[in-house]
């Protein structure tokens, strides 16, 4: 496994107005690693993964202290925002595809960045929607609206829309909580394959499914990260019995 650091958080508050809702969260996620945020409704899962690429930045109510870092650097500090969500893309609870053509959906996020060689170009949206296991499905309709595939497929787009900026680091908020469980099977199934390129962040409520695709797992209560460990260790021989309650069903 490699080992090499890719996020670090280290003591990360964060409150809205005067709320807190993360509590000195610590974790570090290696290159080429899958974590899963477990935990209840309103713990601070969302919360703590839109920290990770600045989605927060747009609540005006939202301070933070702490630091997180990407490869070391500070996403905090002098790292443009942009830049920053190129390296750490985000795929959505809901599938949210443009409404534009399944090829212009994956071509959007290179062509803002300037790329505008069409050989390039659909060679880029190829390999995305290979990487994102749709392209068999879509070859042959590249031009037909985003908004005429499956909720499954939309979601494998956005993932596809993801890949095309050639992220490090991929977040993941409930991805298959709006999919039937032919389609989370092959999202689950997936993210086995992108790991190994990139490091990955799925929220889920579905233990099964952060038992199944994580490496790590991360159980946060009430804004704090309770635990975070391999994730065979947490779901067998967890060390908070917090934790325990919660994956033995007798949390509340
Ligand atoms: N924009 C916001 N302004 C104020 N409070 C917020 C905001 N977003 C989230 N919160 C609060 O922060 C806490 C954590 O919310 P968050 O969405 O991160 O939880 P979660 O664990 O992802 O929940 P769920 O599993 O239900 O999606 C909650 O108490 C929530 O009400």
């Amino acid at each position: 496994m490699n080992t090499a650091v890719k996020l670090e958080v280290r003591d990360l508050d964060l409150f809205y107005g005067e709320f807190q809702a993360l509590k000195k969260v610590c974790f570090s996620l290696a290159d080429r690693e899958v974590a899963a945020f477990i935990g209840p409704s309103g713990c601070g899962k969302s919360t703590c993964i839109r920290v990770l690429n600045r989605m927060n930045d747009l609540i005006p109510s939202c301070r933070i202290t702490g630091t997180v870092t990407l490869d070391g650097e500070n996403i905090y500090g002098s790292m443009d925002v942009t830049a920053l969500r190129s390296r750490v893309g985000m795929v959505f609870q809901k599938p949210n595809p443009f409404a534009m053509s399944i090829f212009d959906n994956v071509a959007y996020g290179p062509r803002m960045q300037g790329l505008r060689d069409k050989v390039t170009l659909s060679a880029l949206v190829e390999e995305s929607l290979k990487k994102a296991a749709l392209w068999e499905e879509v070859k042959d309709r590249l031009k037909k609206s985003a908004l005429s595939l499956s909720g499954g497929q939309q979601q494998r787009l956005c993932i596809a829309r993801s890949i095309a900026m050639e992220p490090e680091v991929i977040l993941m908020d409930e991805p298959t909580s709006a999919l039937d469980p032919i389609a989370t099977a092959k999202i689950e199934e997936l993210i086995g394959e992108l790991k190994k390129e990139y490091s990955i962040i799925i929220v889920t409520h579905a233990m099964h499914q952060a038992a199944r695709v994580s490496d790590r797992t991360a159980f946060f209560l009430m804004g704090e990260l309770v635990e975070w460990g391999n994730t065979t260790d947490v779901f067998t021989n967890p060390r908070d019995r917090r934790t325990e309650d919660y994956i033995s069903g007798r949390f509340g």
